[in-house]
């Protein structure tokens, strides 16, 4: 019997990677840097939390030893993990949720996406024209780089006014649409997003997202859990492909069917929030199996936190997630195997409001299956081949398992 668990803590970093210079990201860390942060009490904030982070159960499974790794120290924490551990560098050339999402699924991207300059217009004005034209709405307001909630404090009351929908992007290969779900419409704003999406296909950008939001005034506005990522499909078949033609099925939880642009994926489960998130994955593990998937993105480090620039409320996130992991752990039986990872940093300290480059952890477990270190990995695709030899499946092209395969029968 054996089934696998994948849960990613979006953007949950763990250093800067071999090539993060040349994102302007060397010495990002989001991990290390909103620990050594709380061991200053400068991630407190009253009624959240308070003091040093507490991780016992990440730590535990070999968090910080992942960390050691990653940053090349030889002195990793005194105890004996439970887990196996280890970090990986990405292989794509985007630090980009699709990217990272795919090259864990086995898959890492071999071309370079399209970006948008950062410039005021960012958009080229025969995309604009056309999408104003085909979407027969009487302007776009933004039309440059920005963080999704402070252009909407800053456009939004002027978007009611004008009917005129919010067009940003950032550092990934993106065209976002924010727009207010009763004044606008959120059928509306879908729709616009298809017409979007095609428009940028020549440009190679590799998603459209929409961003709804409510509320009636600068104040007030709040995004709402209806956003929807219109992502193109992987560039070839994925690890999710590869389980469902063994005989398996994938069970999305969150954003990963979107991810995927749900191919390979046989049932999407959404939840607002991290909490909701793994209640849903719970459920999911109840149900797995044998053969099964189940792929979790935890959102909210990334987009609540990690884009905020919020250390406190990222760390309270990652203790609150912490918290929960035994429960995931008891569901755990004989041929399961649990790992936790994460598909690019977004260091809450850093500059700006874009992901950093960074290796990311991998911590795993299950029950019978080795422990220790399985090193330092050049690309996220050793993830996803894991998890296939794991589930008795034929290995991919572009990475190894990590684990020694007779662990799958232990
Ligand atoms: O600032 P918001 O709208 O959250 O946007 C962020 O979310 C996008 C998708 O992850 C990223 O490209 C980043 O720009
Ligand atoms: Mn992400
Ligand atoms: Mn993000």
């Amino acid at each position: 019997m054996a089934r696998a668990f994948l849960f990613v803590l979006d953007s949950f970093g763990i250093g800067h990677a071999t090539d993060a210079e040349r994102f302007g990201d060397a010495g990002a860390d989001t991990y290390g840097h909103i620990e050594a942060a709380a061991a200053r009490s400068e991630a407190d904030r009253a009624g959240l939390r308070q003091g040093p982070l507490s991780l016992p159960n990440m730590r535990g499974l070999g968090l910080d030893h992942a960390a050691a790794l990653a940053a090349g120290r030889d002195r990793a924490p005194g105890h004996v993990p439970t887990g196996f551990f280890g970090a990986a560098d990405e292989k794509s050339s985007g630090k980009d949720t699709p990217s990272g999402h795919w090259e864990m699924a086995g898959v890492p991207v071999p071309f370079e996406w399209g970006y948008f300059p950062e410039t005021v217009p960012t958009f080229p004005a025969e995309l604009t024209d056309r999408l104003i034209a085909e979407a027969d709405t009487p302007g776009i307001l933004g039309n440059c780089h920005a963080s999704g909630t402070e252009i909407i404090a800053r456009l939004g009351e002027e978007h009611i006014r004008t009917g005129r929908p919010i067009c940003y992007t950032s550092a990934d290969s993106v065209f976002q649409i924010a727009a207010h779900e009763s004044h606008f419409g959120l059928s509306r704003l879908y729709a616009l997003c298809e017409t979007a999406r095609r428009l940028v296909d020549e440009y190679n950008i590799g998603r459209v997202i929409a961003r709804p939001f409510v509320g009636e005034n600068a104040g007030t506005f709040e995004r709402t859990a209806n956003r929807r990522d219109y992502a193109v499909p992987p560039p070839e078949p994925t690890l999710l492909d590869r389980v469902i033609a063994g005989g398996g099925h994938v069970l999305a939880v969150g954003k990963i069917g979107d991810i995927f642009a749900h191919q390979g994926v046989s049932e999407v489960r959404k939840a607002a929030g991290n909490m909701a998130l793994f209640d849903a994955t719970l459920d999911a593990m109840e149900e797995a199996e044998e053969g099964d998937l189940v792929f979790t993105n935890f959102v909210d480090f990334d987009t609540l936190y990690g884009h905020r620039r919020d250390v406190a409320g990222y760390a309270a996130a990652l203790e609150a997630f912490d918290r929960r992991l035994p429960e995931a752990l008891a569901r755990l039986r004989q041929g399961d195997v649990l790992i936790l990872t994460a598909d690019h940093g977004c260091d809450p300290t850093w500059t700006g409001t874009d992901h950093t480059r960074e290796r990311i952890p991998i911590i795993g477990t299950g029950p019978g299956l080795d422990t220790g270190s399985i090193g330092l990995r050049s690309t996220y695709a050793d993830i996803g081949e894991t998890i296939a030899a794991h589930l008795g499946l034929a290995p991919g092209r572009h990475g190894k398992a990590l684990l020694p395969a007779q662990s799958a029968d232990a």
